[in-house]
């Protein structure tokens, strides 16, 4: 159990974390504080909803975490980490969900040697589901890693990678969702276009999904060998799959991996 962990930036990304570790009850709510640049009508939804507490005083908020996560936008951080260098020690915890920014530039501008660790988790932490990776910085130990990797199980599951996955985890997993919701919005639209009422296009979709990620899971076959499968022969299956080869779907999903990769590159050089 950890003794108080405050989140620095009050997003979406620091809300999705919340909702995990409060839901499953890893931590009570009092052991959990949120802070962020100026918006305390924000502050004061995170309370009323998870009854955390909230304070825009950063030295208060420092005093007692063990574990600071670091949730504001990349762009952000470094200007943040000057604000709460007077207040953090060699036994505070750094856990940053920040894509593209390295441990190594989040230890140069604390100044001292203290544990840093990268996270990269995803929004379905909303609902225990997160893949998260971790990575950790020069002054991290083992201890640290077990540390963060209790406190990440609660919102789904974690791996540790080498620092240099990072980027490409981070569109793989971390922005992941919003492809595949993508994808969905896509199905949705054309259900409607071809005259199928929401309510019967969602809950099929949603069901179809499901039983993907089973199959993905369950069955010794590769995923071409289960699409082989589905697709028969001058069958519907066949006629759709032309239609996205016509489109390029493959090429589409491999650039938009590889570019959400570079991106994530690109934001850590921006440091
Ligand atoms: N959204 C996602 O799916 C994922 C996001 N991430 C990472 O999570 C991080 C946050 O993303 P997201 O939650 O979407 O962002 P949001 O824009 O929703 O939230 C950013 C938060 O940072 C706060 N903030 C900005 N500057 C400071 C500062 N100097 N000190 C304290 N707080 C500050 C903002 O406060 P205020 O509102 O007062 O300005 C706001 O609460 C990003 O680095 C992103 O890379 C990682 C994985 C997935
Ligand atoms: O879009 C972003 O930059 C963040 C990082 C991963 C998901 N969202």
């Amino acid at each position: 159990m950890q003794n108080k962990v405050v989140f620095i930036g009050a997003g979406s990304m620091a809300e999705a974390l919340i909702a995990g570790i409060i839901s499953t009850e890893y931590l009570d709510p009092e052991q959990v504080v949120a802070t962020n640049k100026t918006n305390q009508n924000r502050l004061d939804y995170l309370k009323d909803t998870y009854n955390i507490s909230v304070t825009q005083n950063k030295q208060e908020a420092l005093s007692q975490a063990d574990v600071v996560v670091l949730a504001m936008k990349p762009k952000d951080v470094e200007l943040a980490l000057k604000d709460l260098q007077p207040y953090l020690t060699r036994n505070h915890l750094i856990l940053s969900v920040l894509a593209g920014i390295t441990t190594n530039f989040m230890e140069k501008v604390i100044g001292f040697e203290i544990p840093v660790i990268r996270s990269m988790p995803n929004t379905s932490a909303m609902v225990g589901k997160s893949a998260t990776a971790i990575t950790k910085g020069s002054y991290a130990s083992e201890q640290h890693v077990e540390k963060v990797q209790s406190l990440l199980n609660t919102i789904g599951t974690t791996i540790v990678v080498k620092e240099e996955d990072m980027h490409a985890i981070t569109a793989l997993a971390g922005s992941g969702p919003a492809f595949y919701y993508y994808m969905v919005e896509s199905m949705e639209k054309a259900a409607e276009e071809v005259g199928l009422e929401s309510e019967i296009a969602k809950p099929l979709i949603m069901q179809t999904i499901a039983g993907v990620v089973e199959m993905l899971q369950s069955s010794s076959d590769s995923p071409s060998e289960l699409r082989r499968k589905i697709t028969s022969p001058g069958g519907t299956t066949q006629a759709g799959l032309e239609t996205l080869d016509n489109y390029h779907f493959q090429e589409a999903i491999m650039a938009c991996i590889k570019n959400a990769a570079t991106r994530s590159e690109e934001l850590g050089k921006q440091k």
